[in-house]
């Protein structure tokens, strides 16, 4: 294989930014028309093993082809973007791609963490694909806490090599993708030990396998870590190391450096070594934007297919579309996907500017940067999951058959609650720098994301059924909660806790002080995107777009009803009036329910659902995808004459 990357010598390029540059319009076709990218036999049939093949082999076939438009200049980077995020990606991956972490970490860590040099020395061979990587951090015994990881990497003067090395078992890597018998390199997080003493976390590029024969290198200890809720095929692993040797330039040294004698000097910013976290998660509010697009579609266009009993007697059973309780469970989440969307490209542009700000050695809004991201990624991803699955449930009995892909695609999006940083932790860190600006409040006055504190919890935020309202109100709602948490933590040290005591004992108030700030930026992008779209659309769409966005308002406020009434000055009565604003809102929409969710325009074989087709035949598909049980294929399973008779016939 062969795409040539240029690596730029321009400090101030955002090499990260250009993967998701779109810059022409995306060939689904090529890759969904392709008879060698479609499985043989559904996937839930095939054992572990076979999965993983199944996989291995789509992926490299997968990427092949991306690289064959990128050779042949249709389309660049952008191209790796489509099939590895939810759309393409988990269409023709479902179960998970055992190659992802080569793209979207080990990729961009090079580019993130490493100098000029060590680009220009591994970049190439990774897009060429003669190496595969991994990101490999996390450890059996930590996942959040970083600072606590096991694996030392010392560094031996006389040789100018680290030595790695896994001290005890919860050492052990354990999770990272492709890395059981995917990758044959990884970017290792360690903990530096130079001249006797430990400069803490720090990534070194390791090759774990032989280039040829992909047998594990000496002193490599390395597997798959076995099944797991979804994600089959993702080849999650394990590593452990024995004294393993690497020379000192493959220590990633853009931000911190060892000298060939030994000597540390340090970073800026000890915080730059967790840049690639802060990409993923910035991209992951996109990805869980998708995925809920997709199950919208699912149980959207089923709802309309679907007729179930009666609301009136003696009448036709209706589409269970007309069932406000249905549309209560659709509806919001349609107007979710759309909250998400608006909120990931806001987010995508803030961290491209911020990071070339970085580039130029300017770290102020880093802080912000990254409670920002760590907020939006709980509060997106975690809203996808719950969505989901209230989809699914919204299916009723099909949506628990696999053939709806609603199983699947929850398999798929849970687990992003967890990786990437686990929701509840991400929210206490978006907290943590909540209170550090309450407490400092001049800076609040300065940062894009906090204006609103500086005069939040002083402002008169008189009911009125609008989405200025709801925005207000969430606005001094936040302030409120992160005022009263800071007030508690304060009184808890007052009282003579320690601070972190303190911290921990209030935690889950500052959780909820976090996640309401992340709502309030949701709600806000969303607002600012309608009002920037309105004079450029329809009428028509115009209304439909106000539509959503009210009911993703009205929503988010009567989830938090009770806070509100600790917080603002609304009323029991005022509640009332929110509760039919939604019903209004749901019976507005009711018409173009399923034009809305046709627009995110996902075509069958992205679906991949029994229930979601375009043309509605959902009980002709349910009953061939039924012909496809390999229990199917005999009248008579060996079962039966084995025990089941045996069973039966005895005299019990
Ligand atoms: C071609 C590609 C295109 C992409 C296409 C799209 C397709 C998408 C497909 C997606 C598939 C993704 C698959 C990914 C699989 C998952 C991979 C992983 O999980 S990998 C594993 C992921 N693992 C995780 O995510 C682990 C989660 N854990 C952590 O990140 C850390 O342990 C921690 C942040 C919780 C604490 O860290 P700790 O060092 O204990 O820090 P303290 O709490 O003591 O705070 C000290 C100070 O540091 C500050 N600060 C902190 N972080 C940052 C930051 N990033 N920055 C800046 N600052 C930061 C903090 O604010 C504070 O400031 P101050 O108040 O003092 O001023
Ligand atoms: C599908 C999947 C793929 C993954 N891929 C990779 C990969 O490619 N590379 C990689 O390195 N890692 C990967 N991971 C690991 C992932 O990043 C970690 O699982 C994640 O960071 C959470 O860490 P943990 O598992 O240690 O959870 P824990 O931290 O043990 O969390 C358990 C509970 O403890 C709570 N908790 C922990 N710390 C705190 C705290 N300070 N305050 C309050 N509560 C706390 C959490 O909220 C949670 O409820 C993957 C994980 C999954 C599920």
């Amino acid at each position: 294989m062969s795409a040539k990357v240029v690596v730029s010598k321009r400090r101030n390029v955002n090499r990260q930014a250009i993967f998701l540059i779109t810059l022409w319009p995306f060939p689904e076709d090529f890759f969904l028309s392709d008879p060698e990218l479609k499985s043989k036999v559904p996937l839930e049939y095939l054992s572990h093993k076979e999965k993983y093949e199944e996989a291995v082999r789509k992926a490299c076939l997968l990427f092949r082809k991306v690289i064959q438009l990128q050779n042949e200049g249709k389309g660049g980077m952008d191209n790796f973007r489509e099939v590895l995020g939810g759309q393409l990606g988990s269409a023709i991956l479902p179960d998970g791609n055992p190659i992802t972490l080569h793209y979207v970490m080990f990729i961009p860590t090079l580019m993130g963490q490493g100098t000029i040099e060590q680009q220009a020395e591994w970049i190439q061979k990774a897009w060429n694909c003669d190496i595969i990587g991994t990101y490999a951090q996390t450890e059996l015994g930590h996942g959040t806490f970083i600072r606590g990881l096991e694996t030392v990497a010392k560094y031996d003067p006389k040789t100018e090599e680290f030595v790695l090395h896994s001290p005890t078992l919860t050492a052990y890597k354990w999770w990272p993708g492709g890395l059981g018998h995917s990758a044959n390199y990884a970017v290792v997080v360690a903990q530096l030990y130079t001249q006797g003493k430990c400069h803490g976390i720090h990534p070194f590029v390791v090759q774990l396998r032989d280039e040829e024969t992909h047998e594990p290198l000496p002193g490599i200890k390395i597997g798959e870590i076995g099944c797991k809720l979804g994600m089959n095929s993702t080849n999650n692993g394990y590593l452990g190391f024995d004294n393993v040797r690497i020379p000192r330039n493959y220590m990633l040294m853009k931000n911190s450096q060892v000298l060939p004698d030994g000597t540390y000097v340090k970073s800026p910013s000890s915080k730059l070594t967790y840049g690639t976290m802060i990409f993923v998660r910035v991209v992951l509010v996109q990805d869980a934007a998708t995925y809920l697009k997709k199950a919208s579609i699912i149980a959207t266009r089923y709802s309309a297919i679907r007729h179930q009993s009666q609301i009136k007697p003696d009448q036709p059973e209706p589409q269970i579309l007309d069932y406000v309780t249905q549309q209560y469970k659709l509806f919001p989440n349609i107007a979710s996907c759309f909250a998400f969307q608006y909120a990931a490209t806001w987010l995508w542009d803030t961290y491209n500017n911020i990071t070339e700000e970085l580039e130029t050695g300017q770290l102020d809004n880093l802080p912000e940067l990254h409670a920002t991201a760590c907020v939006l990624k709980a509060v997106s991803t975690a809203d996808a999951a719950q969505g989901v699955e209230m989809l699914r449930l919204a299916c009723g009995g099909h949506g628990y058959m696999t053939a709806s892909n609603l199983p699947s695609t929850y398999g798929l999006v849970t687990a992003m609650c967890t990786y990437e940083g686990e929701n509840t932790v991400l929210l206490l860190q978006t907290a943590r720098f909540l209170v550090k600006m309450w407490q400092n409040k001049t800076n609040v006055y300065k940062l894009p994301t906090m204006k609103y504190l500086a005069t939040a919890l002083n402002r008169a935020t008189p009911f009125e059924k609008s989405v200025e309202w709801v925005i207000a109100a969430l606005q001094k709602t936040a302030a409120g909660k992160i005022d009263l948490a800071n007030r508690h933590l304060n009184e808890r040290v007052a009282k003579g806790q320690s601070y972190e005591d303190a911290w921990n004992n209030t935690s889950i108030e500052l959780v909820s002080a976090a996640e309401v700030h992340g709502r309030t930026i949701i709600v806000e992008q969303f607002y600012n995107t309608v009002q920037g779209y309105k004079s450029r659309v329809s009428k028509e769409l115009g209304t439909v777009l106000e539509q959503l966005l009210q009911l993703y308002a009205v929503n988010a406020a009567l989830r938090c009803t009770g806070d509100f009434l600790r917080f603002t000055e609304v009323l029991g009565k005022d509640i009332t009036v929110l509760q039919t604003w939604l019903e209004e809102l749901l019976s507005q929409i009711r018409p173009n329910a399923v034009g809305l969710v046709d627009s995110f325009d996902m075509r069958d074989e992205i679906l991949s659902s029994a229930l979601g087709c375009y043309d509605g035949n959902v009980y002709e598909r349910l009953f061939n995808e039924a012909q496809k049980s390999p229990l199917n294929a005999e009248p008579v399973n060996k079962s039966y004459n084995l025990y089941l008779k045996p069973f039966i016939k005895a005299q019990l």
